[in-house]
């Protein structure tokens, strides 16, 4: 929701295609998810710059090894940093700006496979919440974003909104996001 109210031109796209597929005389239903491909775009660029779990679990190496030169002893403590490799710019052209539509035009999922997107980590430890979560993320995003026009409060520009996060095991906005919702 932050994101879509700091990009206005992605909140409108989000928007048009929730009145395309959904209309206007009923509320979205879990089957109207798989119809809207933008709003799956913004959720993927959403745990690209903001994964929750930012580190996913910690993992120990089981025996010394070497990853791109680096060498991993046997026993080490191994961290994953999924929030750093969402902004790699040797990965993600222009890896700070948020645009959903990089997602349209490939096939990368979150599904473990696609290594540079795994908010819900991969291997034998994935998240085995994977399904129930993203359909959740995609229905409660669907429902707020087609049941109502939302603006920030106080006239707040989007231009004005503090963007940044804080970090442990879970990422989260600094400053809470505060927004009106207005039926449409
Ligand atoms: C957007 C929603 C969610 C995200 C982004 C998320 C993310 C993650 C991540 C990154 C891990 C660590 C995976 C790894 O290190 O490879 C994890 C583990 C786990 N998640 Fe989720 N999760 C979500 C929802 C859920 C839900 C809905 C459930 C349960 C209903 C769940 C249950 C678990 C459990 C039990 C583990 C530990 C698995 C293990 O220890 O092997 N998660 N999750």
């Amino acid at each position: 929701m932050a994101e879509l109210l700091n990009n206005p031109k992605a909140m409108a796209k989000a928007r048009d295609e929730l009145s395309q597929v959904v209309g206007k005389d009923r509320i979205v239903e879990e089957s109207d998810i798989s119809k809207l491909p933008y709003l799956h775009a913004v959720v993927k660029e959403t745990f690209r710059l903001h994964p929750p779990a930012p580190f996913l679990l910690p993992r120990k190496a089981e025996m010394d090894s070497e990853i791109l030169g680096y060498a991993v002893p046997k026993n080490a403590q191994v961290i994953i940093n999924v929030w750093a490799i969402g902004r790699d710019s040797k990965t993600w052209s222009d890896p700070h700006s948020f645009g959903p539509e990089r997602f349209l035009e490939c096939d990368i999922d979150v599904k473990g496979r696609d290594f540079q997107l795994i908010p819900f980590g991969a291997g034998r430890r994935i998240c085995p919440g994977l399904l129930l979560g993203r359909r959740m993320v995609h229905l409660v995003l669907a429902s707020l974003l087609h049941s109502f026009d939302w603006k920030l409060e106080g006239g707040m520009k989007p231009e004005d909104m503090d963007m940044s996060e804080t970090f442990g095991f879970s990422v989260r906005k600094a400053q809470p996001l505060r927004v009106v919702p207005i039926k449409p």
